[in-house]
């Protein structure tokens, strides 16, 4: 199974690549969406988040209020970090758990779309990272547009994460998205058919010399272990 992170920095477009993705018939795995599974009323993860912040998070029907929560934890690094630890773990083996589903169904590959995937330990373990970069300024004109939050509040929830900037570092791919959203389609497009080459040969050589996958899978862990070593210095 060949795993693409896909990520970025908030408002550079991620999700708006992985529905493109998508609409091609990609397999993704939406982080953002299983962080909102593990927080639905019942689940542990509210629990411990009621624990920690108190019931001023909840709404009068138990529900969690997003924005209260976000209004939190973007502006206190601590409390951010505090929610990270009770809820990133949960996240993580949902998302494996997708990946193994995609397996068992067939899927040569999926792409897990994760916003912050170089800041926790995943990037390490995916073939290739591929982040969607815009410039800064683009990238706050968007959010507060998307979101018609204050240009204070869009500031604050960018740096609650690496700058776009540190993460192209990390990239195999980067997918610019400061143009039209054509450009970013026409990009999107020669991303899958790349995707689809390279895939096509693992697996096929994976079948005629089983070795192959053997030596292929030590590859990506040896790659990603020099590219870890070559940043963490
Ligand atoms: C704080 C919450 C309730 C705010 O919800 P809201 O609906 O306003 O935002 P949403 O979930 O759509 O996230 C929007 C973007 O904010 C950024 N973001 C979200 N959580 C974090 C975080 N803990 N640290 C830095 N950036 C974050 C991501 O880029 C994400 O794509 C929510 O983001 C959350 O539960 N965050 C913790 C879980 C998490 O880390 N999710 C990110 C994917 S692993
Ligand atoms: N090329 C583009 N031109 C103009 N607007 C765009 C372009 N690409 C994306 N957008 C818009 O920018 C906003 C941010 O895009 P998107 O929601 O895909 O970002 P994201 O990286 O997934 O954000 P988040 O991290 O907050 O989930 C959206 O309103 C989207 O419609």
């Amino acid at each position: 199974m060949w795993v693409v992170g896909l990520t970025g920095g908030i408002a550079t477009g991620k999700s708006t690549v992985s529905g493109l993705l998508r609409d091609k018939g990609v397999p993704i795995v939406d982080a953002d969406i299983i962080a909102r599974k593990v927080v639905e009323p019942g689940t542990t993860g509210l629990k411990q988040i009621v624990k920690y912040f108190g019931e001023v998070v909840l709404f009068p029907d138990g529900s969690l209020d997003r924005k209260k929560l976000g209004s939190v934890i973007f502006n206190d690094e601590s409390k951010r970090k505090r929610l990270n630890t009770i809820l990133h773990p949960a996240i993580r083996r949902m998302m494996v758990w997708e990946v193994v589903k995609h397996w068992l169904c067939g899927k040569k590959y999926c792409v897990l779309d994760v916003p912050l995937l170089i800041e926790g330990p995943l990037w390490k373990w995916v073939a290739q990272v591929a982040v969607v970069y815009c410039p800064e300024e683009i990238q706050l004109e968007r959010l507060v547009q998307r979101d018609g939050s204050t240009r204070e509040d869009a500031s604050a929830r960018l740096s609650s994460q690496l700058s776009i900037v540190d993460k192209v570092k990390y990239a195999d791919v980067v997918i610019d998205n400061s143009g039209t959203r054509e450009n970013l389609e026409s990009q999107v497009t020669a991303l899958v058919y790349d995707l689809e080459k390279t895939v096509g040969w693992t697996w096929m050589l994976s079948w005629l010399i089983p070795p192959y996958g053997i030596l292929s899978a030590a590859w990506i862990l040896t790659r990603r272990a020099i590219s870890r070593k070559t940043k963490s210095n």
